[in-house]
């Protein structure tokens, strides 16, 4: 895996005329977006935890399947911003939208459409792209209740196609990857065959330690904070040295990020440090470290780090 992928020349695809487009999933959060992009692409690329809105910045999975290659455009969830940092998560999210060929509407079967979801589908007007509704955990709810909630949809929004699927055990996802393989634009493809993500390798170790802190601290962990790969060096011996710093934003968070003798941060980094070094199948070192940084919340310099744009 490359840090600057696109400059790559694509592989020659099999046989035949090739098929390829971008695919935007848009949802309130917790959805299932990253689920959903982990379970089709078939491998781990954006952050999947029990916290919304952990995905802050725009990343794509890369599937291929029969002819086409099919690149997903997976955005932060789309909700009432209040916040500054909010109000950038949901403007990245529109904009992904509106780059994507067609738009998956994923909606939370088992919580129906109250809130966001309801809001997001009454904005959907404005979303002239092919629109798919999908609807997600279906191994939560019973069929009487998905086909009372697909009317409900169809009500509020137009929608091209319906899926009921679930992004966790993969039920119904084969039908929808047949659907999207045959009807994106011929073309050829954007990516080499063997990628499965177009983010940089360090920001994508960025996000699996950011993980691996919610994972363990989501009880007592604000948002307010976030990983950088600070450095990334291959060595002479085939490994490779990473530093990361974990900002958070006061005094006490550094002490829970650290833990009882450095225990919490220890153990952040051992995990982090195995699923980095699964994914770029060479030996990692990882170094972690806390630093605070109060306000980087409102910083401009912040936001173009994680790929947002500054709302004024
Ligand atoms: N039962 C069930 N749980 C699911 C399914 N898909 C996702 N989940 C769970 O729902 C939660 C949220 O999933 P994510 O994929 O992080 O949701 P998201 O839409 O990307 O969330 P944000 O990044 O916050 O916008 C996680 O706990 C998932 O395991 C599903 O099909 N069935």
């Amino acid at each position: 895996m490359t840090e600057t992928p696109e400059t790559d020349v694509p592989s020659t695809p099999p046989e035949g005329p090739t098929r390829s487009g971008f695919v935007a999933l848009i949802g309130a959060p917790n959805a299932g977006k990253s689920t959903l992009v982990n379970q089709l692409v078939g491998a781990k690329v954006s952050i999947v935890s029990h916290k919304v809105q952990t995905t802050r910045a725009i990343v794509r999975g890369i599937a291929i399947h029969e002819r086409a290659q099919i690149v997903f455009i997976d955005t932060p969830g789309i909700f009432a911003p209040k916040r500054r940092l909010d109000r950038a998560m949901v403007t990245t999210a529109w904009g992904g939208a509106k780059d994507g060929d067609m738009v998956l509407v994923l909606i939370d079967a088992e919580r129906g459409i109250k809130g966001d979801a309801e809001a997001l589908l009454d904005s959907l007007a404005d979303v002239h792209q092919r629109k798919i509704l999908v609807l997600n955990k279906v191994d939560r709810v019973k069929r009487d209740t998905l086909l009372a909630l697909t009317a409900q949809c169809h009500e509020k929004a137009q929608f091209d196609e319906t899926f009921m699927i679930s992004a966790l055990t993969g039920s119904g996802c084969a039908d929808l990857m047949d659907y999207l393989a045959r009807t994106l634009p011929e073309g050829p493809w954007y990516y080499p065959e063997d990628q499965i993500s177009d983010l940089p390798m360090r920001q994508l170790a960025a996000e699996i330690t950011r993980e691996k802190l919610y994972l363990r601290l989501h009880q007592e962990l604000p948002y307010a904070s976030h990983v950088e790969t600070e450095s990334w060096e291959e060595k002479k011996d085939g490994s490779v040295r990473i530093e990361q710093v974990i900002y958070v934003e006061r005094d006490s968070q550094k002490k829970i990020v650290l833990g009882h003798k450095g225990e919490t941060i220890k153990a952040i980094g051992q995990a982090s440090r195995k699923e980095i070094a699964d994914i770029l199948e060479q030996k990692v070192h990882l170094f972690l470290f806390v630093k605070v940084r109060s306000n980087w919340g409102n910083d401009p310099e912040r936001y173009r780090e994680i790929g947002l744009e500054f709302p004024q």
